[in-house]
């Protein structure tokens, strides 16, 4: 291979042991050592496929990262990487209202990439499993054309009430979210800027999310009447619940101000707050209540009304309707 060729795969497929030096066996035990041993697991993985001891409703959802679109070499280690991909899995279970309980992942990759990075991944995975008390189940491996790193990760989850859909809020509920807005995006755009340090919480947030878990659960046994985690950015993800529905959520823009002071001072006034209405990646939880029954830790942002005769279901800041977008894979802005 060609120097170029080496130089355009960056530093996880340049230094260290690659994988094409190992067989899967051998790098399959590797890897099992690291993973937690899961008090409800009943096979373990390294057989045809694992046993999981679980509910009689079971959660199961999937999200994938993929290097060069959702991080890059020189932003994020292994281990950032192992814990983004199984947060933002996580953050789905609990935004129904579960408890998740097993993960599967796949991993397929460029042969060059390092034995080290995958360590590492396995490594920081592995942690955030331990943290939330989830099995790792199993996964795959597969090779994959050069430079194209992809981890998939499947989770399940344990359902003890009614799963919280994003179709249930109703006109005099409340709109709240758990947890902060814009970190992740602005932590984007530093590292982008290739100034990370000059907000290391963001720069952290958009490495290693941390979704507030218990309170997807505390928040369904709490009343929440539609609830999803802001993946794609507040606007973007609490249309989906405007539209699913069929209801008006009209956000206070006063009651984000502390969201957005909090970056203004690095991003300015404009950046900050559009990366706290349209920043992606956050995996905060954005939920609907009942007026009067807000739980501990989540704070009202705005109300639900019902749609007016002249209007579609939306979202609006302080009545009006705005033009921040969010995020998404497919369409070039
Ligand atoms: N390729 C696909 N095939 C089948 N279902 C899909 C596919 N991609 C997404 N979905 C489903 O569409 C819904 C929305 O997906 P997504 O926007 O990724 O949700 P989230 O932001 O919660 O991860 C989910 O129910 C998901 O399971
Ligand atoms: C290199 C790079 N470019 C862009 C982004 C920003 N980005 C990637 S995915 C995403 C949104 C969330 O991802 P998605 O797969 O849509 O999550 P889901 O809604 O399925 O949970 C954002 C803002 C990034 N993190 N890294
Ligand atoms: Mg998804």
């Amino acid at each position: 291979m060609s120097n170029a060729r080496r130089s355009e795969r960056g530093p996880m497929m340049t230094g260290g042991t690659p994988l094409r030096s190992l067989d899967e066996e051998e790098l399959l035990g590797h890897i099992f050592p690291a993973f937690p041993p899961g008090a409800d697991l009943v096979v373990a993985p390294g057989d045809d496929a694992a046993v999981l001891r679980t509910s009689d409703r079971t959660i199961a959802t999937t999200d994938t990262v993929v290097l060069g679109r959702d991080w890059l070499d020189a932003w994020s280690s292994g281990a950032d990487i192992g814990h983004k991909v199984v947060a933002q899995n996580l953050a789905d279970v609990a935004a129904m209202g579960g408890v998740p309980t097993g993960v599967l992942v796949t991993l397929v990759a460029d042969p060059e990439l390092s034995l080290e990075w995958v360590l590492d991944h396995v490594r920081g995975l592995a942690e955030v499993c331990t943290a939330a008390g989830v099995a790792v189940l199993g996964g795959d491996l597969s090779s994959a054309p050069p430079g194209v790193v992809m981890v998939s990760v499947t989770a399940l989850g344990r359902l003890d009430g009614e799963p919280v859909l994003r179709s249930g809020a109703r006109p005099g509920d409340v709109l709240a979210v758990h947890g902060s807005l814009g970190l992740a995006d602005a932590g984007l755009r530093l590292l982008q800027a290739d100034a990370p340090d000059r907000l290391p919480e963001a720069t952290e947030r958009q490495r290693r999310p941390e979704p507030p878990l218990a309170a997807g659960p505390q928040a369904a046994a709490g009343g929440a009447t539609a609830m999803l985690d802001v993946s794609d950015g507040l606007l973007r993800d609490g249309g989906r619940i405007a539209r699913a529905s069929r209801v008006v959520l009209d956000l206070d823009l006063s009651a984000l101000v502390p969201d957005v002071d909090a970056l203004a001072d690095v991003l300015g006034a404009e950046q900050a707050l559009d990366c706290v209405l349209a920043g992606g990646e956050e995996h905060s939880l954005l939920a609907t209540f009942p007026a009067g029954v807000l739980p501990a830790g989540w704070r009202a942002i705005g109300t639900v009304r019902a749609v007016r005769d002249d209007e579609a279901p939306a979202i609006l800041v302080g009545g009006r309707v705005v033009t921040h977008t969010g995020w998404d894979h497919f369409r070039a802005t």
